[in-house]
Order: structure tokens, then C-alpha cells, then sequence
């Protein structure tokens, strides 16, 4: 559960470390927006995606499902800083398909949370086969971080790409390349 008293009293601190002036009519309310702001940009912390995955349809139609450019956002946990992108997931489905909308929803549960890219991918194709029990999943995130691109190295336009393989995506490469086709060239 999200505590924004503290968040509010963390921001105050923020703000004086940097040298600003806390009654300044600006900032009046800057300390409860931004707690307002990381209960809804945090809102993945605590969550699981078991309650988006566990309604399923039985389906006996489809080889793989890809739902494919997944706009996400979320935080970078070395700078908070926002990472963002989108998100390409396929399965392999065993008897079972899932809602559409509820992949999604499952990357929203691992997006809004302090996170690093690879960590994210990993917890979406896991939470999947963990609920789904699908025969195989593949996950690829491609994202521009800001901790990149705004500050440090600064290299704009510069994109992070990761992939997760579970079950027969881990053992046959024509999946994996099927997959790359069907979410188009991201070379
Ligand atoms: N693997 C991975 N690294 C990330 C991610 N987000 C940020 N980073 C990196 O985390 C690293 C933190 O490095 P540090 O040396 O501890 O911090 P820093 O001095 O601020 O590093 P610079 O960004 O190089 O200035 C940096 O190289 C970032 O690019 C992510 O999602 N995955
Ligand atoms: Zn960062």
C-alpha cells in the first residue's frame, strides 16, 4: 500500500536539498501531486497478474497468439527516471487462451513499479506460463530509457531490447523466428 504522507514528506526533503524555497506558490502543492502522481504510476507494486490470467477460454483454434506493441511505461529503478516502449507477447496456447486485453493488463502489473527492463520481461513471460499454462511463451520489451538519454551517457533515439523464452519458444528456433516476423522488423 502506497504511503503518501511520506511520500510528500520525501518530496519537501527533495526540494530543499536542491536549494528551493518550499513556500514558493509553485511548489505549494508539488509534494501532493507528485504522492498522488506515484500511487498511479506505482499502482503495480503489491500485484499480481494471476487475477488478469486465471479467467480463461477454452480454444482449440490457434498455433500462437501475439499481442504485439504494447505501449508501456515505467521506471527506471537505478534513477527513477521513466523507460518506455512497447511490449510484444506471444503463447502457444495449450487448450486454454486468455482475454486479450488481460496481456496487457499484465504488463501494466509489472511496468508500474520502480523496475529494470530485463527483470520486467522475465516477470511477464513467468507470470504467464505460472497462470496461462500455455505450451511456451515469448516475451521482447524494446524501450528508450531517460537515465540514457537525459542525463549520464545521453544517447537519444538509442533503444533497449530484451527477450524472455519459455517452454517450446526455448527449444525451437522456427518459433522464435516466427514470432520475430509476425511482430515485424524490429532489427
Ligand atoms: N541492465 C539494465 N541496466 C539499466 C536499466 N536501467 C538503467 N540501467 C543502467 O543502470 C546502470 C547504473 O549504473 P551506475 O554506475 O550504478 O550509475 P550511474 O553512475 O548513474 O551510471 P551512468 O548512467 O552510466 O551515469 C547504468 O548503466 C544504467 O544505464 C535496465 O533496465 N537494465
Ligand atoms: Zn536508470
Amino acid at each position: 500500500m502506497i504511503d503518501k504522507k511520506k511520500i510528500e514528506e520525501a518530496v519537501c526533503l527533495m526540494l530543499e536539498g536542491i536549494g528551493e524555497d518550499l513556500d514558493r506558490e509553485g511548489l505549494k502543492d508539488t509534494p501532493k501531486r507528485i504522492a498522488n502522481m506515484y500511487e498511479e504510476i506505482f499502482s503495480g507494486m503489491g500485484q499480481s497478474a494471476q487475477k488478469h490470467l486465471s479467467k480463461t477460454f477454452p480454444s482449440e483454434g490457434s498455433d500462437m497468439v501475439v499481442e504485439k506493441d504494447i505501449v508501456f511505461y515505467s521506471m527506471c529503478e537505478h534513477h527513477f527516471m521513466p523507460f518506455y516502449g512497447k511490449a510484444h507477447i506471444a503463447y502457444i496456447p495449450d487448450g486454454q487462451v486468455v482475454g486479450l486485453s488481460k496481456l496487457a493488463r499484465t504488463v501494466e502489473v509489472y511496468a508500474k513499479r520502480p523496475q529494470i527492463q530485463e527483470q520486467m520481461t522475465a516477470q511477464i513471460a513467468d507470470s504467464l506460463m505460472e497462470h496461462l499454462k500455455p505450451k511456451g511463451v515469448m516475451v521482447m520489451i524494446e524501450a528508450e530509457h531517460m537515465c540514457m538519454t537525459m542525463r549520464g551517457v545521453k544517447k537519444p533515439g538509442s533503444r533497449t531490447v530484451s527477450v524472455a523464452k519459455r517452454g517450446e519458444f526455448s527449444e525451437n528456433d522456427k518459433l522464435e523466428t516466427t514470432f520475430f516476423h509476425m511482430v515485424g522488423n524490429h532489427g
